[in-house]
């Protein structure tokens, strides 16, 4: 294995059931990467992810990362040793403000998970808080610190989701469609964001927005019925007939539209 190879995956399936949904999948990702995830839906990218985080377990193949076996780590242990995820959907306590649920992430960070449910007081704990201002402030969501998380757009939402990930410090960040369901405007926060993310930072993002994961992946990775189509340049990906086949063959052009 390279040595700047930070996740290494070895023919990996998945089937549920009589389905193969993943199919012999390997990929090498090196520290630092920025990497897109396409393809059409149903092609087992978020099923990939699951099984990247631990959240599922694979049938077939092993997963590497840092140079050590993980294939059958649970999803707790993986976010502990840094790979963290994103989910389509919210993954935030709603009755919560935004500024609890970011202590939350930073106690069981910091080992507190004795207290995981009851955020602390910044009388007894200032150096969370102060932690948990700066993130907010970094992150331009100091605004909505103290708004409950019901009470935000899901837009808004989606970028605490974004900033808890950030806060957990990983070395891979899984993002599953970050800007699914965004106004344009929120998009573009979320694709600022994302530029300003530390650059030893590896990052995937499934994304259907192309506009949006050309412009962030320096290589992008096409999902087909469970099996990588192309690992390649998004310049390689624009250009690559099968590509344009699946994308055209539903009436849209690569690199300019939705999928
Ligand atoms: N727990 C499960 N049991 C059975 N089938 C499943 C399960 N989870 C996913 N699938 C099936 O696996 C296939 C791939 O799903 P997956 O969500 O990974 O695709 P995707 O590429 O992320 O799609 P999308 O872009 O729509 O999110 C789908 O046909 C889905 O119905």
């Amino acid at each position: 294995m390279e040595k700047d190879v930070i996740l290494h995956v070895e023919r990996i399936s998945k089937h549920f059931g009589g389905l193969q949904i993943i199919k012999d999948v390997s990929l090498s990702v090196r520290k630092g990467e920025r990497i897109g995830m396409i393809g059409p839906n149903g092609a087992g990218k978020t099923t990939f992810f699951h099984l990247l985080a631990g959240d599922l377990l694979p049938t077939g193949g092993k997963i590497y990362y840092k140079g050590r076996e993980m294939t059958n780590m649970p999803n707790f242990k993986r976010a502990q040793e840094g790979i963290v995820r994103t989910f389509q959907k919210n993954n935030l306590l709603n009755e919560l403000t935004v500024l609890d649920n970011l202590l939350l992430v930073l106690q069981r960070k910091r080992g507190m998970a004795n207290v995981w449910f009851k955020p602390r007081n910044a009388r007894r704990a200032p150096a969370l808080f102060a932690e948990a201002e700066h993130l907010l402030e970094t992150w331009g969501l100091k605004e909505i610190a103290n708004e409950r998380v019901k009470t935000l757009s899901y837009g808004e939402q989606r970028q605490v989701e974004i900033l808890l990930g950030i806060a957990m410090e990983p070395d891979v960040l899984l993002l599953d469609e970050p800007t699914a369901g965004m106004s344009q405007a929120e998009t573009t926060y979320i694709v600022q964001l994302l530029h300003q993310l530390p650059k030893d930072l590896t990052v995937m993002v499934i994304e259907h927005d192309l506009d949006v994961v050309f412009g962030l992946a320096e290589r992008m990775i096409v999902l087909y019925d469970g099996y990588i189509l192309i690992d390649g340049t998004p310049d390689e990906v624009r250009g690559d007939e099968r590509v344009n086949e699946i994308y055209i063959g539903k009436g849209k052009t690569v690199g300019a539209e939705r999928l």
